[in-house]
């Protein structure tokens, strides 16, 4: 995703509030010795998965509702994904276009198993009927086909989901400029490579044109290890639990920092120590280690994207 990934470095040549320490980015690959922790997909033992185009039906709605769980302290990702594994379980029917397009929030929330309103869950609503309508007009109702037709390639696919499905489209404006993210378009890339393992719906003869999902728990794990440095009023905002507006610069810079910090990364380990390191490698990774960290404080800001 040259997009991003080009954005996310004219951010960080400007950010003001958030800095990439390079010299904790050497220290801590050095302390790895490039070697990092093999985290495999589903890890948790929570998804979906029957090796046809159902899981690709499961892993796109997953993907857009992959959002602010934060605001409800018990909610979590692993909710939603288990959620929807059992609800898929219970009735294969559950993710069929039509049925996406008639979703209400109060159903949603059975669909889950939740006992109470999800965050932002009207959004939710509107952007499971965006998806199922989309997905009945142009690919015969399945996310399978949507997939079929990027032709292998990751960042063709990244093109089809974001022009036809809007509520993908994650962006945000900075100091005039258009700056890519697309957090939601590239982790349903990485859910099926990891899924698939590579093959059928995972194959992706670009996967590594992929960056990390900036999200709200990868900022805080590379914040944890020095990696970004915040300055003083953006770390009391965060540390007090106060939100972050969306849009704001101090957002859009933790944000593409994020992203920018782990090209850096990426881009040493594979030069010092002679690897083909992807981004989603190094994601997964600092994921996995930001989720079981409960002390960790995250920045919070009420988006869709994220
Ligand atoms: N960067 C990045 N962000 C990720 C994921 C995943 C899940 N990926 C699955 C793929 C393979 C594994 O087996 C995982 O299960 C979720 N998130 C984000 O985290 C936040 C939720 O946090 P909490 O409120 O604590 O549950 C929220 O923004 C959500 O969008 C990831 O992989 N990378």
């Amino acid at each position: 995703m040259e997009a991003v990934r080009a954005s996310a470095a004219w951010v960080a040549s400007r950010s003001s509030h958030v800095k990439v320490d390079m010299l904790e980015v050497e220290k801590v690959v050095d302390k790895i010795q490039g070697n990092v922790p093999k985290v495999e997909w589903d890890f948790e033992g929570i998804h979906y998965f029957d090796d046809g185009p159902l899981t690709v039906q499961y892993l796109f709605v997953l993907d857009a509702l992959n959002f602010c769980f934060w605001p409800d302290k018990d909610l979590s990702y692993d909710h939603l994904a288990s959620g929807l594994k059992l609800a898929l379980e219970k009735d294969k029917t559950a993710l069929d276009a039509d049925r996406l397009q008639s979703y209400t929030g109060p159903q949603l929330r059975q669909l889950l198993n939740w006992p109470r309103p999800l965050p932002i869950e009207e959004e939710r609503v509107r952007l499971l009927h965006e998806v199922g309508m989309e997905l009945e007009r142009s690919f015969g109702g399945e996310a399978a086909n949507l997939v079929k037709s990027a032709g292998n390639s990751a960042a063709t696919l990244i093109e089809l989901i974001t022009r036809h499905f809007p509520g993908f489209r994650d962006h945000s404006l900075y100091k005039g400029h258009q700056v890519f993210l697309y957090k939601r378009a590239q982790i349903f890339v990485a859910d099926l490579w990891g899924a698939f393992k590579g093959q059928n719906y995972g194959e992706f003869h670009d996967i590594k044109s992929i960056t990390i999902f900036a999200d709200y728990i990868v900022p805080a794990v590379l914040r944890e290890l020095g990696i970004l440095k915040y300055g003083s009023n953006l770390s009391c905002s965060i540390d007090s639990s106060s939100e972050i507006v969306p849009g704001s610069e101090e957002e859009v810079e933790i944000r593409a920092c994020s992203v920018y910090a782990v090209e850096k990364m990426r881009e040493l380990i594979n030069k010092k120590f002679g690897k083909q390191l992807l981004s989603i490698d190094i994601d997964l990774w600092l994921w996995s280690c930001g989720v079981q960290n409960m002390a960790l404080s995250h920045h919070r800001t009420l988006s869709i994207y994220y």
